[in-house]
């Protein structure tokens, strides 16, 4: 490889923060501001790397406000929403106040939802579905845990999730949507899948859209990892030739760190 840079890529890598139940309002502010002074002192071209962070839904209108005010260039969602749009569901969130909080994305079927909260494929194709009426792209999350790593089946297994998530989608929306590879054993572990089995999972979530829909449709949908991603290990991720980004947990609570991952063009190993 000669001269590497993110030319190799047709699709906007996104470098996305999710920031799960940490900062309150006070520190998102703190945090986003430095983010945001880091990238421009580092002169980021957010049109190499689009940059967003999923903060807590109680920091979004002062990320809103911050991102307006001093109109940055990074970009928000949330971790979450109600596949409902409004009604007597008490402690869930619309997509259309998401939308009106400014939100582009929104995380649906985190692994962390998917345990914790036992939510299946029915309902995250649901939340897909009422992130479109509420013009809020998904970002789907599919993965394995340990032992389905172990028994050899985490390609089928996470096939299975994906397509039980995107049923009834048309290519329109396929095209535009994100989908994360996080593999449970690799999240909060320090534990990160090998560069090789990201690319081997992305290819494989390709493979099986380019089958349910087309070529050109999969070729357009956006494919991340995530699962201890930080600096140090970015760049050769990023390597894999479908890995457009990453989905970052606790190094995205570090501005630097969230930084020089969005940064990752730095850290692609070149031969
Ligand atoms: O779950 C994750 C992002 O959504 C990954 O978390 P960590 O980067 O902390 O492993």
């Amino acid at each position: 490889m000669t001269s590497q840079t993110n030319g190799q890529f047709d699709r906007t890598p996104l470098i996305a923060g999710n920031w799960k139940m940490n900062m309150d309002h006070a520190q998102a502010i703190t945090l986003l501001q430095k983010l945001a002074w880091t990238l421009d002192d580092a002169k980021h071209d957010y049109s190499r790397a689009e940059v967003a962070v999923f903060p807590p839904f109680t920091d979004l209108r002062s990320v809103q406000s911050l991102v307006d005010g001093d109109d940055l260039r990074v970009v928000y969602g949330a971790q979450d929403l109600s596949d409902k749009d409004s009604g007597a569901y008490t402690g869930d969130i619309s997509g259309q106040f998401l939308a009106k909080l400014g939100c582009t994305y929104v995380l649906v079927g985190h692994s962390e939802r998917r345990t914790i909260h036992g939510e299946t494929d029915e309902q995250c194709n649901a939340k897909i579905g009422a992130a479109h009426r509420h013009g809020l792209v998904p970002v789907l999350c599919v993965g394995e845990g340990l032992e389905v790593r172990q028994a050899g089946e985490h390609v089928a297994f996470t096939l299975e999730q994906l397509r039980g998530s995107i049923a009834g989608l048309d290519a329109e929306r396929v095209a535009e949507l994100v989908v994360a590879y996080e593999p449970v054993w690799a999240i909060g572990t320090g534990e990160v899948a090998g560069p090789g089995d990201a690319q081997e999972m992305a290819a494989a979530i390709r493979a099986e859209l380019a089958g349910l829909y087309d070529e050109a449709t999969a070729a357009k949908t956006r494919i991340l990892y995530g699962g201890s991603a930080k600096a140090a290990n970015a760049g050769a991720i990023l390597q894999g030739k479908d890995v457009d980004g990453v989905l970052v947990g606790g190094a995205s609570l570090d501005a630097q760190e969230f930084a020089s991952i969005a940064r990752f063009e730095q850290h692609l190993v070149t031969d």
